[in-house]
C-alpha cells in the first residue's frame, strides 16, 4: 500500500496537491498515471486542486518537480507551484523541471523566483508552421493578432480593450486545441491599464484558475516587447498580483504570494 502525506498549497488561488516524494523508497513505489493524477485532482470525487505536483530526488538540483494539470496530463512547468515549493523547501531552493531549472527565495508574503529565459522560435513555442511570434497573422472571432511565448510551457496572448469581457470559458477551449498548438496552449487575454497588466488564463488541461503563474511570466515578457509596458510590471489576476520583471536576453523573475493551506494522509492506490 503507498500511504503518504500530502500538502495542499496555493499561489493566488490557484492551488496544487504537493506529493513530497523525495524518500529514495516512496520515489518508487509511488507511480502516478493520467488516470490517478486526474482522479487525485477531481473536485468532487478526489481531493482536488488545479495541478498535481510530485517532488522526486535530483541529481541535478535541490528537487526534481512533476507536474500534472487536472485533467491528468504531465506538463512542463507551473509558476505559481514553484513559488509554493520554493516556500516549502526553504529559501534559495533549485528545481529541475522539464521546462527547465528555476531557483528562487523566500519573501514576507511568499517567494521570487527565476523562471529563466523566455522562448520566441516558432518552433519552440511549438506552432505547427513557422511565423512572426511576436504579431502572429491569425486570430479567432474578436481576438486577434495574439503573440506566442514559450515560459518552460506553451502560452498564446492577445492584448484586447477589457479582458473581462472576453467569453474566454466558450473561446479557451477552442484555441487550446487548435491545430496551430500541436502541444495545446495556454489561452492568455489582457488589458492594460495605468501601466499595468489585467490578465485572465485559460490553462490548458485545466479551464479558468484564478491566477497562472507561467502565463503571468509570458504576458508580461510579449508585454515589454511590444512597449506596452515597462519592467518591473504589476500583472492582476482574478485570485490576486504578481510582480514581473523581464530585460531582453535575461530571466524572467516573478514575485508574489503562498499560501500554505492544510496537510493531509492519502494511500495513492486508492485513486485512479
Ligand atoms: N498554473 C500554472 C500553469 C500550469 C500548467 C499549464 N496549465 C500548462 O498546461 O502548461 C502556473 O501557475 O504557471
Amino acid at each position: 500500500m503507498t500511504r503518504g502525506q500530502f500538502h495542499k498549497m496555493h499561489g493566488l488561488g490557484n492551488d496544487f496537491v504537493i506529493i513530497d516524494a523525495r524518500a529514495p523508497d516512496f520515489s518508487k513505489t509511488l507511480t502516478m498515471t493520467k488516470d490517478k493524477a486526474a482522479a487525485i485532482a477531481h473536485r468532487h470525487h478526489g481531493i482536488g486542486c488545479d495541478q498535481l505536483i510530485i517532488l522526486k530526488p535530483s541529481d541535478k538540483a535541490d528537487v526534481r518537480m512533476q507536474i500534472y494539470n487536472a485533467d491528468g496530463g504531465e506538463v512542463e512547468a507551473c509558476g505559481n507551484a514553484t513559488r509554493c515549493v520554493v516556500q516549502l523547501l526553504g529559501d534559495g531552493t533549485s528545481i529541475e523541471t522539464d521546462g527547465g531549472m528555476i531557483s528562487g527565495h523566500v519573501t514576507d508574503e511568499g517567494a521570487i523566483v527565476d523562471m529563466s529565459a523566455p522562448g520566441f522560435d516558432w518552433n519552440s513555442i511549438p506552432l505547427a508552421y513557422a511565423m512572426d511570434t511576436l504579431h502572429m497573422p491569425v486570430g479567432w472571432e474578436d481576438l486577434q493578432d495574439p503573440a506566442a511565448v514559450n515560459v518552460g510551457n506553451p502560452h498564446v496572448i492577445f492584448f484586447v480593450e477589457n479582458s473581462d469581457a472576453v467569453e474566454l470559458d466558450r473561446l479557451g477551449p477552442m484555441i487550446e486545441v487548435d491545430p496551430l498548438f500541436p502541444e495545446r496552449v495556454n489561452v492568455n487575454v489582457a488589458h492594460i491599464k495605468d501601466a499595468d497588466i489585467h490578465l485572465r488564463v485559460w490553462e490548458r488541461g485545466v479551464g479558468l484558475t484564478r491566477a497562472c503563474g507561467t502565463g503571468a511570466c509570458a504576458t508580461a515578457v510579449a508585454a515589454i516587447k511590444r512597449g506596452l509596458v515597462q519592467s518591473p510590471v504589476n500583472v492582476h489576476l482574478p485570485g490576486g498580483t504578481l510582480i514581473l520583471s523581464w530585460q531582453a536576453g535575461g530571466s524572467i523573475m516573478m514575485q508574489g504570494p503562498t499560501t500554505y493551506v492544510f496537510s493531509g494522509e492519502a494511500n495513492w492506490d486508492d485513486f485512479g
